[in-house]
């Protein structure tokens, strides 16, 4: 069977559902194709579990953090209802409300395989072999996400190691745990399984989170073992072997030996472009897609007339929900102005470019404590050959933090280009910070002078005051030099780096 229609989108993720979505506002027909479920590994494996089964022990360590409350936060976690809290937001992995949506706005479902056939063809293979071409008018977008990599250590393939989706969806949390790895996945999974009372082990090969300010990294291995797992950094796994009584062997490269009943593996992810006929278009199969900034493929198949565009995970932009959302907003909304002649806005920060990829990337990892960043940081910064400033400040000199919990433990940094006087990274680390970080995006995306933002008022007694004490450890020009902060003086581990200085001067 063959069809024609404006639009073909492959993959139903998240980022697909948004492209469609766009792409449908404009008043194109559009036909979304998956092959498992619609909301992709985002809304059943990844961000919606993984941050269901973090929030239950976060809050009872939140209520702990202060007096009054603490006393009546007695008992223990019930792993059973956190458990049956995270099935009800994944839907007991169904997603007939998903295609209810679908079917609500007007954008056709083809249940599964998609792969391209040439420009601007797709075959779906449907599960009982049946297939149907589809040939786009208009547009193919390619949205089908990433799957984890599983690194050539010895053994480990054959040891029924779990990736993500075995630990976000795990029924019964195992006795002890190791976890290869020292990201994102790695460090939530240590730290709901660490709340859980699983008998946590992470093995990393350098430190841990290595794309965000070193200080992240660093409160993360102490909060993990403060929650009483062991973290270990530099080291590297060499062999696994699954042992007929089912318990996992891990050899280190020093002979060491640990044993586990599951080994995580969370060491990064490859793009799900194999089986996708990329070959049919000239482009090179298991490859990340290749795009500019207004998520067009590079390929001498767009050339002439661009049809063929990557959102989300499979370009390698950025690996994150939200970012992928904002390309396919951008990519959406292109498609539609190139279908009806609407003028085309493609220069940087354009209505259909994803300029904010490259500066403005907000991530927060939700472990124990949160880290929170966006853009630059302070060494990504200078290896660019940027000249910068950076102030750091410690939440102790922040009334609202220490209202929030008692002894909030946390630091927070930004990051000046000291020519253009405006903020290009923000990181913070602490209980609950997550929240600070939209603030950050918004001065960098908007290029907000530093002088400016002192007219930025955070209100008392917030956390956000925390911006204020970055601005007095920047200095201010035009102001006497010490002047204190109202309420109480800054830290002395509060401070500013310029390029020519080693340390933070207090
Ligand atoms: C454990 C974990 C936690 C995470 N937490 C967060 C978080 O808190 N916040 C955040 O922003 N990001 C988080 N991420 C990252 C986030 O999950 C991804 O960035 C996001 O899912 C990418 O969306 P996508 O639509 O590009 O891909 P996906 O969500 O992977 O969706 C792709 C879809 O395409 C379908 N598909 C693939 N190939 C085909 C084909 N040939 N034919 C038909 N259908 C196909 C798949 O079945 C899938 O439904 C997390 C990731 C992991 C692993
Ligand atoms: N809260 C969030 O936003 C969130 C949460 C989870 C995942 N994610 C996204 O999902 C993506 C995947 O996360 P991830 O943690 O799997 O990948 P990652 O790239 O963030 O981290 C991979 C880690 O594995 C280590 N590693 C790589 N190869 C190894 C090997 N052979 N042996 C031992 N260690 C090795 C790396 O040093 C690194 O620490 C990330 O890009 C992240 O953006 C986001």
């Amino acid at each position: 069977m063959q069809r024609e229609t404006d639009v073909v989108v492959i993959g139903a993720g998240p980022v697909g559902e948004n492209v469609a979505d766009r792409a449908r506002a404009a008043g194109l027909d559009v036909v979304i194709v998956e092959h498992e479920l619609v909301g992709g590994e985002c809304s059943y494996w990844a961000c919606v579990p993984s941050k269901t089964l973090l929030r239950s022990a976060a809050a009872l360590r939140a209520a702990r953090r202060v007096p009054g409350a603490a006393e009546a936060a007695t008992g223990e976690l019930d792993v059973d209802a956190v458990l049956r809290r995270r099935d009800f937001w994944v839907s007991d992995w169904s997603d007939r409300g998903a295609v209810d949506w679908l079917d609500s706005v007007g954008i056709a479902l083809e249940r599964g395989h998609g792969r391209l056939d040439g420009p601007r063809r797709v075959v779906v293979e449907r599960s009982d072999g049946e297939t149907t071409t589809l040939v786009a008018r208009h547009a193919v977008v390619l949205s089908t996400g990433s799957d984890p990599v599983i690194p050539p250590i010895d053994g480990l393939a054959l040891s029924r190691p779990w990736a993500s989706r075995e630990a976000t969806s795990v029924t019964a949390p195992p006795r002890r745990l190791a976890v290869i790895g020292g990201g994102a996945v790695a460090l939530e999974m240590a730290t709901v399984f660490a709340g859980f009372g699983t008998e946590v082990t992470v093995l990393a090969r350098h430190g841990l989170l290595g794309g965000m300010e070193p200080f992240a990294g660093e409160a993360v291995a102490d909060g993990l073992r403060g929650l009483g797992a062991s973290v270990r950094l530099g080291v590297d796994v060499v062999r696994v072997e699954r042992r007929p009584d089912d318990e996992v062997r891990l050899e280190l490269a020093d002979g060491e030996v640990l044993v586990a009943d599951e080994v995580l593996v969370a060491t990064g992810r490859r793009p799900r472009t194999d089986g996708l006929g990329l070959e049919t278009v000239g482009l090179e199969p298991g490859e990340w897609l290749d795009v500019d900034d207004s998520l067009l493929v590079r390929a001498s198949t767009n050339e002439e007339a661009p049809w063929l565009y990557a959102v989300g995970d499979v370009n390698r932009r950025a690996l994150l929900t939200h970012q992928g959302k904002y390309q396919a907003r951008a990519a959406g909304d292109l498609i539609g102005a190139r279908a009806t002649g609407r003028p085309l806005e493609l220069a940087p920060w354009g209505a259909h470019t994803a300029t904010a990829d490259h500066s403005a990337v907000p991530e927060i990892v939700f472990a124990e404590p949160e880290c929170g960043a966006v853009g630059r940081t302070a060494e990504s910064a200078r290896r660019s050959g940027r000249t910068v400033r950076v102030a750091d400040v410690d939440f102790g000199s922040v009334s609202g933090a220490g209202i929030h919990a008692d002894g909030f433990a946390g630091r927070a940094r930004l990051v000046v280009d000291a020519e253009l006087g405006t903020v290009i990274g923000a990181t913070f680390v602490g209980p609950d910070v997550s929240e600070l970080v939209h603030a950050a995006t918004i001065a960098i995306v908007g290029e907000v002078p530093v002088d400016r933002l002192w007219h930025a008022v955070p209100a008392f007694p917030t956390m956000s005051e925390v911006w204020l004490r970055l601005l007095e450890a920047l200095g201010r020009p035009g102001a006497a030099e010490g002047a204190a902060a109202g309420d109480q003086a800054a830290s002395p581990s509060t401070g500013t780096t310029d390029d020519d200085d080693e340390e933070p001067a207090a």
